[in-house]
C-alpha cells in the first residue's frame, strides 16, 4: 500500500519502521562495537610483545618461544585478523532490504507528496520559508529544524516536478543555512556537489541566473578545482541579462508566463487566492445579512430537547450554515475511529460521467464508509440531526469517515452532484451536509466558504449543518466550501450527505423560485 502521507495513520507506521531500523541498527553496532574491541584487545596484545622486544632485541629474539611466536603470527593470525576485519564490513547483520516485505516504507509519490504538502502550507499561510525550515509554524516551534541538505533536496525535488517558483525559493533557503553552517570546513559528499552543479547548471540555462550563481559559488568555495568541470556550453555566450528583483516575476520573464506547473490552474485563480485568504482568516464576513447572526438554544423538532436544547451558532442565515455544539462525546468518537482505522483508503473524487474515481491532489486525505445501521452511535448521529434539523433520514449515503494528515486538504468544491447520473434518482441529490468534528486541530484545517467569507474551525464534538440546495431544488452555488490545508495536528470528521426525495414535508417549496440568487455564482466557477 502506498498513499502513507495523506493521514496520520499511515504516517504511524512508517514512524515504527524507523523504530525497527534503528533497533536494528543498534544491534549491529553493539556487535561491531564487541568484535572491535576484542580485535583492539589483540592488537594491544601484539604491541605489548613489541614493546618487550623493543627493550632489547637480540634478547629477545634468542627465545625460541618469542621466535615461534612472531612466525605464527605473520604467517597466520595477520591473515585471520586481515579476514575478520574484512569480514565486520562485508558479513553486516544490518540490512534495509530484509525488511521490504514486512515492513511500510514510503514510496515516491509518498516523498513527492509530503513535500508537495509542505510548499502548499508555506504558501496558503504564507509562512516564511526560513521559518519553516526552522521547525516554526506560525511562531511556535514544533520540530527540528531542516539541514541545507534537506532544504536542497526539497528543491530539487520541486524542480522535478516542475515548480520553478518554489524550487527557487528552497534553493536559496538552502543556500543560506549553508551559508550559516558551523563548521565551514566539512566537505560535503562528491555526490551532493555533483547535484548542486548540475541544478546551477539547468536554472543557469533556465534563466535563473541568481540562483544559479549563488548555488555555483558555494560549490567552488568547497571545490576550486571544479571549475574545470564546467562548460555552461553556448548558453554562456548569451548576453548577460539585467538583474531582476527578488520578488519579479521570475517565472514570467523567463518563460513569457508559459512556464509548466504542477499544479491545476484553478490554484492560480483569483478565486482560489481569496478561499486561501478566508482560510487564513484574513476576511469577515460581510454585513449583508437581513438580521443579525446569533447563538441561540433550540428544541429542534424533539419535545424532549427542551431539557436538553441544541447550542446553535449561525453562520449564515442564506444559505442557511449552522453549528450545533457538542453533538457528539469523546467516547462515541473513540469508537467511531475505531471502526474506521481498519478501513482507511486514499480519498478519491467524482470523475466526470463515465470515469473513474480518481486519487488527486485536490483532496489529500483518507477515508472509510461505514453503514450506520452497524453500530448504535451511528444511528443516534442520525437520530440526532433529524432531531436538530427535521430531515428525513431515510436516504443518507454511509457515514464517511476521513482524516487528514499534515498538509492534507480538500479543496473547494460542492457537495451536491451536478451531473444527475451521480446518484439514484429514487433518493434525490444531496439536500445538507453534516459535518461531525472528530478532533480538533492545532493549526489550520478550517471548513472554508469561499463565497460566503467565512471559516469554521473543526471543534471535537460539533457538527456544521448546511443545506446545499435551495428549497427550489435547484443547486446552491454559495455553498462552495473546502477543507483548509492541517498545518498542524490531524484532522478527523464524519460526513453524513442528507438526500432530498423524502424531504417533502421536511422542507417544502416557497411559493416562489429562490434558486436564481445563486446562478451569478454558477458563473464563477
Ligand atoms: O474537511 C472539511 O472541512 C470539508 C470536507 C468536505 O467538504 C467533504 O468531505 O466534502
Ligand atoms: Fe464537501
Amino acid at each position: 500500500a502506498t498513499d502513507y502521507f495523506s493521514s496520520i495513520t499511515g504516517l504511524e507506521q512508517l514512524l515504527q519502521t524507523e523504530q525497527i531500523l534503528m533497533r536494528d541498527l543498534s544491534t549491529h553496532l553493539s556487535k561491531s562495537k564487541a568484535r572491535l574491541q576484542q580485535l583492539e584487545s589483540e592488537l594491544s596484545a601484539i604491541e605489548l610483545e613489541h614493546e618487550l622486544a623493543g627493550k632489547g632485541m637480540e634478547n629477545y629474539l634468542t627465545n625460541p618461544v618469542n621466535v615461534y611466536r612472531l612466525m605464527k603470527r605473520l604467517r597466520t593470525d595477520w591473515t585471520e585478523l586481515e579476514a575478520r576485519v574484512q569480514q565486520m564490513s562485508s558479513r553486516m547483520p544490518f540490512s534495509i532490504a530484509q525488511h521490504h516485505h514486512t515492513l511500510s516504507f514510503p514510496s515516491q509519490e509518498d516523498v513527492d507528496g509530503a513535500a508537495l504538502a509542505l510548499v502548499r502550507l508555506q504558501s496558503t499561510y504564507k509562512l516564511d520559508v526560513a521559518q519553516v525550515a526552522a521547525g516554526i509554524l506560525n511562531g511556535i516551534k514544533y520540530g527540528t529544524a531542516m539541514s541545507w541538505q534537506d532544504c536542497f533536496v526539497l528543491g530539487q525535488q520541486l524542480f522535478e516536478m516542475e515548480d520553478y517558483n518554489n524550487t527557487k525559493v528552497w534553493l536559496r533557503e538552502s543556500m543560506e543555512r549553508l551559508r550559516q553552517r558551523q563548521p565551514h570546513h566539512i566537505l560535503p559528499e562528491a555526490g551532493t556537489l555533483n547535484s548542486m552543479e548540475l541544478v546551477a547548471k539547468t536554472l543557469f540555462q533556465m534563466g535563473d541566473f541568481d540562483t544559479a550563481y549563488e548555488l555555483s559559488q558555494r560549490v567552488l568555495e568547497f571545490d576550486p578545482k571544479r571549475i574545470r568541470n564546467w562548460h555552461l556550453g553556448d548558453k554562456a555566450a548569451q548576453p548577460t541579462p539585467t538583474r531582476v528583483d527578488e520578488d519579479d516575476d521570475w517565472a514570467e520573464n523567463v518563460w513569457g508566463g508559459h512556464l509548466p506547473k504542477h499544479s491545476d490552474p484553478y490554484s492560480l485563480t483569483e478565486e482560489f487566492a481569496h478561499y486561501e485568504k478566508v482560510c487564513r482568516g484574513e476576511v469577515g464576513p460581510s454585513a449583508a445579512q437581513e438580521r443579525p447572526l446569533r447563538c441561540r438554544y433550540a428544541r429542534g423538532h424533539n419535545t424532549f430537547r427542551l431539557l436538553a436544547p441544541f447550542k446553535i451558532e449561525e453562520h449564515s442565515l442564506d444559505p442557511y450554515v449552522v453549528t450545533y455544539h457538542d453533538m457528539l462525546s469523546v467516547e462515541k468518537i473513540v469508537e467511531l475511529k475505531q471502526m474506521a482505522v481498519p478501513r482507511m483508503q486514499r480519498s478519491t473524487v467524482n470523475p466526470l460521467p463515465g470515469g473513474q474515481l480518481k486519487k488527486s491532489a485536490f483532496r489529500v486525505s483518507k477515508n472509510a464508509w461505514l453503514a450506520y445501521n452497524t453500530h448504535p452511535t451511528m444511528l443516534g448521529m442520525l437520530q440526532d440531526l433529524h432531531d436538530a434539523s427535521g430531515l428525513d433520514m431515510t436516504y443518507c449515503e454511509q457515514l464517511q469517515v476521513a482524516n487528514y494528515g499534515v498538509g492534507g486538504h480538500y479543496e473547494p468544491h460542492w457537495d451536491f452532484f451536478r451531473d444527475e447520473s451521480h446518484y439514484p434518482a429514487e433518493e434525490g441529490n444531496r439536500i445538507a451536509t453534516a459535518i461531525f468534528y472528530l478532533s480538533d486541530v492545532e493549526q489550520g484545517g478550517a471548513t472554508a466558504f469561499p463565497f460566503l467569507n467565512f471559516a469554521v474551525k473543526p471543534q471535537l464534538g460539533n457538527v456544521l449543518f448546511w443545506y446545499n440546495l435551495h428549497r427550489s431544488s435547484d443547486m446552491d452555488y454559495r455553498t462552495k466550501h473546502a477543507g483548509c490545508p492541517v498545518l498542524k495536528g490531524s484532522k478527523w470528521i464524519g460526513n453524513v450527505w442528507i438526500h432530498e426525495a423524502t424531504q417533502t414535508f421536511a422542507r417544502p417549496c416557497d411559493v416562489y423560485r429562490d434558486h436564481e440568487i445563486s446562478l451569478d455564482y454558477e458563473a464563477i466557477k
